[in-house]
C-alpha cells in the first residue's frame, strides 16, 4: 500500500499482461464514478471507477481509515500487499492500494456482473438451479485450494465475496481485508472483530478455539446452502441467536424439499461433509473438489448464458447500505460483542450487547473464573442457562417478568430465583435443549430506573429508532427473598436481593420464535448521583 502522490506514479514499464501493469497510487489517475456506488461493505463502499493511464475500467473499494486503529491499518497494509501477490484466476486480484486523506483505497479487476449475493438478490431471490451452484462453487473451492495451500485462510468466504465477471469467472473477493480491517486492538491476538452477521462463522470460531483453513469449509458449506436458498442459514437472527443455534444444534443442512430448485442428494451430501462440526472431520478443499458433486460443474460460460445475460448493470442495481454488526471476540474475557450501528462509515452511535460463551465444554464457569474476566467483561454479567420455553416450563410467575409487549424472539431471565451461597447449583433441567454460558449487557446511555416499594425493578429499553433491525430491552426485578448487592450511586444503599432479569429482542419483521435465557445474578445499580431515579450510567449483574 502506498502513499497517494500527486505528482504521478512511476509508471512500470512492465511487458506483462495488462493485470500486471503498475497501477497508479494517485487518486487523480482514477475517475471514480461516485454517483453510482457498486457495492456497500461493512467498512467499505466500492465504485466503479476508470484508470486513466490504462482507459481501463476497474473497481475501487474506499474505506475511512479514521475509524480504525493504527495496528489495524497496519495490518491491513499487510493483508493488501499480500493479497496482490494472489495470483490465481478465482482469487480477486488486488491491482495496488493506496492511502490518500485517510481513505484507503483499493483497486481490483471491476467484476462486472458483481457478487453472486447481489446477482441473488436481485434476480434470483430463491437461488440458483443445481448446475449454476456446481458451477460457481467449484471455481471457488479452486480460489481456497490456492490459499490454503499457499497457507492462507480467507476467513470471510459468502455469496458477497463471491465474484462474478462477465466471462463467468468467479473470484474470491475480500481476502483478508475485512477481517484485519477490523481486527481491533491488540494484534498479538487478543481481540478480534467481525464485522456482519456470524452466520457463515465455524463453531470453533464462535467459540474462540484454535482455527485453521478448514474454518473456511464450515463456511464454503453455509455458502452452498445460501447459493440454494438464498439466504445463508439463521439470516434473520440476531447475532447472538446464530451462535446459539450454531453451538447448540445439529449443523444447518440442505432441506430439499422446502426449496424452490430440486436439488440432488450428493448436493446435500457434499454440504453435510463442510458442515461437519468437528473441523478434522471436514474434507480439504482438494479432496472437496473430487467430490461427486462437482461433475455437475460446467464451464464457466454456462454462468453466462444461466445467470448473467438479463442482469442490469451494476450501477444501475439497488444498492443497499448495509446494516452491519460488528461482533468482536475478546480473548481471556471470552467475550463476543455485537454492536449495532447504523452507519459505519459515520461517527454513529454504537449499542453494544455482549454475549459470553462459556469454555469449550460449555460448563458454567466458576466464581473464580467470573473474578478473572470481571476486568475484561462489560459492566453487567449475569449466568444462564438458554431454554427454549417449549421444552423447560417457567419456574413461576415470579420470574415470569411482564416485560415488553412488542413481541420477543428472545428472552433472558433469571431462573431459579438467586442464592449467592450456592451459586452453581443451577443445572440444566432437560439437558439436550440447554446451553448454559454467561450473559453480559453492556450499555453505554442513560436508562431508567423505576423504584417500586417492595419490588424495585429496572427497566431499560434500546429504543433508538436509528437501530432498525434489531432492538432490545432487558428488564431487572429485584425479589426481597434473597440477599444481594443493588447499589445506587449516590453512597445510599437499595433494598438488597435477588434479580431476575429478562432481555428481549425486538424480532426482525418476520421472525417469530422464541427462546428463553436463564440464570442467576446479583445486581448492582449505579446511578447518576444528582438524578439517582431517571440515570444510570452502568449497571452490574454479577454472579
Ligand atoms: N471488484 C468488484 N467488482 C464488482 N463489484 C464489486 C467488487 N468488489 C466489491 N463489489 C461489490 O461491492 C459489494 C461490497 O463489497 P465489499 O468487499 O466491500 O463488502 P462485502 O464483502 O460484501 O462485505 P464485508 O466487507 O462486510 O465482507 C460486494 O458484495 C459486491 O457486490
Amino acid at each position: 500500500m502506498e502513499k497517494s502522490t500527486s505528482q504521478g506514479p512511476k509508471r512500470n514499464l512492465s511487458t506483462g499482461s495488462i493485470d500486471d501493469q503498475y497501477y497508479s497510487s494517485a487518486v487523480e489517475d482514477y475517475d471514480i464514478n461516485r454517483n453510482n456506488p457498486i457495492g456497500y461493505g461493512a467498512s467499505a463502499i466500492v465504485y466503479s471507477a476508470i484508470y486513466k493511464p490504462l482507459n481501463k475500467k476497474v473497481a475501487v473499494k474506499m474505506i475511512n481509515l479514521d475509524f480504525f486503529e493504527r495496528n489495524q491499518i497496519d495490518e491491513v497494509r499487510r493483508e493488501t500487499q499480500l493479497m496482490s501477490l494472489s495470483k490465481h484466476p478465482n482469487v480477486l486480484r488486488v491491482y495496488g492500494s493506496f492511502v490518500n486523506e485517510s481513505i484507503l483505497y483499493i483497486v481490483t479487476p471491476y467484476m462486472s456482473a458483481g457478487s453472486c449475493s447481489d446477482i441473488m438478490k436481485t434476480s434470483f431471490p430463491d437461488g440458483f438451479e443445481e448446475a449454476v451452484i456446481a458451477t460457481i462453487l467449484k471455481q471457488a473451492l479452486q480460489g481456497l485450494d490456492y490459499l490454503h495451500k499457499a497457507g492462507h485462510i480467507h476467513r470471510d468466504v459468502k455469496a458477497g465475496n463471491l465474484l462474478v465477471d462477465e466471462d463467468g469467472t468467479v473470484s474470491l473477493a475480500d481476502f483478508g481485508v475485512s477481517s484485519s480491517l477490523t481486527e481491533n486492538g491488540d494484534r498479538r491476538g487478543f481481540r478480534r472483530t467481525f464485522v456482519g452477521t456470524p452466520c457463515w462463522m465455524a463453531p470453533e470460531v464462535m467459540k474462540h478455539a484454535d482455527y485453521d483453513y478448514k474454518a473456511d469449509i464450515w463456511s464454503f458449506g453455509i455458502t452452498s446452502i445460501e447459493l440454494a436458498t438464498g439466504n445463508a442459514p439463521f439470516a434473520k437472527y440476531s447475532p447472538i441467536k446464530v451462535i446459539m443455534v450454531t453451538l447448540s444444534n445439529d449443523p444447518p443442512t440442505l432441506d430439499r424439499d422446502s426449496t424452490k430448485h430440486k436439488y440432488s442428494r450428493v448436493f446435500k451430501e457434499m454440504i453435510d461433509q463442510s458442515l461437519q462440526k468437528d473441523p478434522s472431520k471436514r474434507l480439504t478443499a482438494e479432496k472437496l473438489l473430487n467430490h461427486q458433486f462437482f461433475k455437475f460443474a460446467k464451464k464457466k460460460d454456462y454462468l453466462v448464458t444461466k445467470i448473467l445475460q438479463n442482469l442490469l448493470p451494476l450501477e444501475q442495481r439497488p444498492h443497499k447500505r448495509v446494516q452491519q454488526k460488528p461482533i468482536t471476540y475478546t480473548k481471556g474475557g471470552d467475550t463476543w460483542d455485537f454492536q449495532e450501528t447504523d452507519d459505519i462509515t459515520s461517527n454513529s452511535e454504537i449499542r453494544s450487547v455482549t454475549f459470553n460463551m462459556t469454555s469449550d465444554t460449555g460448563e458454567l464457569p466458576t466464581s473464580e473464573e467470573d473474578s478473572n474476566t470481571a476486568t475484561n467483561v462489560p459492566p453487567k454479567k449475569s449466568r444462564f442457562l438458554f431454554v427454549d420455553q417449549a421444552t423447560i416450563p417457567e419456574p413461576g410467575t415470579q420470574l415470569t417478568l411482564s416485560g415488553p409487549t412488542t413481541p420477543s424472539d428472545t428472552s433472558l431471565t433469571q431462573y431459579p430465583p438467586h442464592s449467592p451461597t450456592s451459586p452453581n447449583e443451577e443445572q440444566p433441567q432437560q439437558s439436550q435443549a440447554i446451553i448454559k454460558g454467561r450473559f453480559s449487557v453492556t450499555e453505554s446511555d442513560a436508562t431508567q430506573l423505576e423504584h417500586e416499594s417492595h419490588r424495585p425493578s429496572l427497566e431499560r429499553e434500546q429504543s433508538n429508532e436509528n437501530l432498525t433491525d434489531k432492538k432490545s430491552r432487558f428488564e431487572v426485578h429485584q425479589t426481597t427473598t434473597h440477599p444481594a448487592a443493588a447499589t445506587v450511586n449516590n453512597d445510599s444503599k437499595e433494598d438488597a436481593g435477588s434479580a431476575d432479569i429478562m432481555t428481549t429482542e425486538k424480532p426482525t419483521s418476520d421472525e417469530k420464535s422464541t427462546s428463553t435465557k436463564k440464570g442467576r445474578f446479583q445486581v448492582q445499580t449505579k446511578a447518576n448521583s444528582s438524578t439517582p431515579s431517571s440515570g444510570i450510567k452502568h449497571v452490574e449483574l454479577r454472579l
